[in-house]
């Protein structure tokens, strides 16, 4: 290592310690205390989830789910509920916490039968990606799902909910960025990032598949 690399590495952020504010069932509050770029040490308010398994690095997972049809255009399943911290509904790809000892994929079919009643078939899946990570250490793994809506018990899906109440809204991905605006003139109803930049994405891929997404001159 020379010089250059020496001073880097010693100048690399870093956290020193994380000192326990305020806890609940849920979530907890840290003061976590940091060297920055410049070798300062200076604190930040970190939020966790007190439910993280031992065993994952993630949370919990997101899972973007494909409901393919016979005689039906191609739909993403999505879910609308009531979000207490937003103080209203959300539209959301369906989505939980890990349990104990459960893989992500394992995971992301369990919550998708619970949440939309749906059995699907998992086809691909992302690493560990942060959520919020300016407020919360928070991180999901979203998973690819595919759902064959002619097998049976895919004809009349039947959620698993307990006390949740979760609406299955189901979207054609070819006109899914549209959907999602329609529904956003309709009702007051916020919708999640990832969800509106997967409808950027499916835009992008259908209609300019040639064009770079970047403003011309
Ligand atoms: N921050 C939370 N506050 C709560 O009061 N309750 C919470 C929080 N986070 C999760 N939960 C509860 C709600 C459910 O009963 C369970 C499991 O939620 P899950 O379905 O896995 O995930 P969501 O999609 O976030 O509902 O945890």
């Amino acid at each position: 290592m020379n010089h250059a690399e020496e001073a880097n590495v010693s100048a690399a952020p870093h956290v020193v310690a994380e000192e326990l504010m305020v806890t609940g069932k849920w979530v907890k509050l840290e003061k976590t205390t940091y060297v920055d770029w410049s070798g300062s040490t200076r604190t930040w308010e970190t939020v966790k989830r007190t439910t993280r398994q031992t065993n994952t690095e993630a949370d919990g997972v997101g899972i973007i789910a494909l409901l393919k049809r016979t005689l039906h255009k191609d739909c993403v399943v999505m879910v609308k509920q009531f979000r207490p911290p937003m103080a209203c509904h959300t539209l959301e790809f369906p989505a939980g916490l890990i349990d104990e000892g459960e893989s992500a994929e394992a995971a992301a079919l369990r919550e998708l039968k619970e949440e939309t009643g749906y059995k699907g078939e998992v086809v691909g899946i992302t690493p560990v990606t942060c959520l919020d990570p300016g407020l919360s250490n928070c991180t999901t793994q979203m998973v690819m799902v595919n759902i064959n809506g002619d097998e049976g018990e895919n004809i009349n899906p039947k959620q698993q909910l307990g006390e949740k109440f979760v609406e299955v809204i189901l979207l054609p991905l070819d006109e899914f960025q549209m959907k999602i605006d329609d529904l956003m003139k309709k009702e007051k109803i916020v919708v999640d990032a990832k969800v509106y930049i997967f409808a950027m994405g499916m835009v992008q891929a259908f209609f300019k598949p040639r064009e770079l997404p970047v403003l011309k001159q």
